[in-house]
């Protein structure tokens, strides 16, 4: 009893100056909506949270058609349905997937980071900082059920949960592709890879940009687990269920032991991460490259 007692004023001691970080961040969604059963069933336009609060679950269903594209808007509710969960004591974990059949999230939008002014840069780059951030230090179990496609992006959102089934889908593909665009993966990107594979699987798969398919990316480690497409939902909710089981004080601290380092970083070289993002969004060769790339995928339908 003493001791449940005591390591729940040493989680709370620990985890509060990561919530203290967080909420005087820049770039913060908004307050609270409160906690209780007023939060239990809610929806935004692009987030559906299905809660199943017997068995203190939600599933975020991303739905952002066509391809789940990470826009400002789309992050920002993300990040509040994110927080409305973690605020009620009903929830103890969350399975995110898609609503998009056969797309993940396609990564961060491209228009987002395109023709636009350096402040909208600025303003977009702080709320993708802050999904990573909150994902990757969510306080929550979070398991990403993978059912389509995830390149960079949306292979990062899915970097920053606790566990990964991907559909065992031969059109499905994940990883950092970045290079393949002309762009440079940020180094807390690429720190949260080096974390999953190693360095030097990390190594290989950012400098080809490689995207791997079902079971490249389970050999490699970049999902935990491939299953064929129809049991993507169910083997989520029994990995839930097994990591439910664990005392949740000694889960999240010894979560935040593992990615407090990684994350740390970012905190102390945020402002200087987003300046270093808009300096390289905003050259001439970049926003021609992201552009081409664009009118390439728009012209692949006609
Ligand atoms: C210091 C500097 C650091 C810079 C770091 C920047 C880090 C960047 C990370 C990223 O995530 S960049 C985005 C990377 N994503 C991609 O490369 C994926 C691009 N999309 C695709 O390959 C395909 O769309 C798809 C996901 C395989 C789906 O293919 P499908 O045939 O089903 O759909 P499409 O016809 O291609 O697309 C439909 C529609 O959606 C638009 N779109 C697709 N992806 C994006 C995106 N990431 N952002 C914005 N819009 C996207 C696409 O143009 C089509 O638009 P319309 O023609 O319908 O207008």
């Amino acid at each position: 009893m003493a001791l449940a007692v005591g390591m729940r004023v040493l989680t709370r001691a620990l985890l509060r100056p990561w919530a203290r970080g967080l909420r005087a961040a820049p770039g913060r969604t908004g307050p609270a909506a409160g906690g209780g059963d007023g939060v239990r069933c809610f929806r935004s336009p692009r987030v559906l949270v299905e809660p199943d609060p017997a068995a203190g679950v939600a599933v975020v269903k991303m739905r952002n058609p066509p391809v789940n594209s990470l826009s400002l808007e789309f992050l920002t509710e993300l990040l509040i349905s994110l927080e409305k969960l973690e605020n009620d004591k009903t929830f103890h974990g969350i399975i995110i997937t898609s609503d998009c059949p056969g797309i993940f999230s396609a990564g961060l939008d491209l228009t987002e980071m395109c023709g636009r002014d350096p402040e909208h840069y600025a303003e977009y780059w702080k709320a993708v900082q802050e999904m990573w951030l909150r994902f990757y230090l969510s306080n929550l179990v979070v398991i990403a059920a993978i059912n389509g496609i995830s390149p960079a992006g949306g292979c990062l959102l899915s970097l920053t949960c606790d566990y990964r089934v991907l559909a065992n889908n031969p059109k499905y593909a994940i990883g950092l592709n970045e290079t393949l665009l002309g762009i440079v993966a940020p180094f807390w990107f690429k720190d949260t890879l080096v974390n999953t594979i190693g360095h030097r699987s990390a190594e290989r798969a950012l400098q080809l940009g490689l995207l791997f398919p079902p079971a490249e990316a389970l050999r490699v480690g970049v999902v935990d687990q491939v299953v064929p497409e129809d049991q993507v939902q169910s083997t989520a909710r029994s990995v839930m269920a097994q990591w439910l089981d664990i005392p949740d004080h000694a889960r999240q601290l010894t979560k935040i032991l593992m990615r407090k380092p990684t994350a740390d970083r970012l905190l102390t070289e945020r402002d200087a991460d987003i300046e270093n993002f808009v300096r390289f969004i905003c050259k001439d060769s970049i926003q021609k490259s992201l552009h081409a790339y664009l009118e390439k995928l728009k012209q692949k339908k006609g």
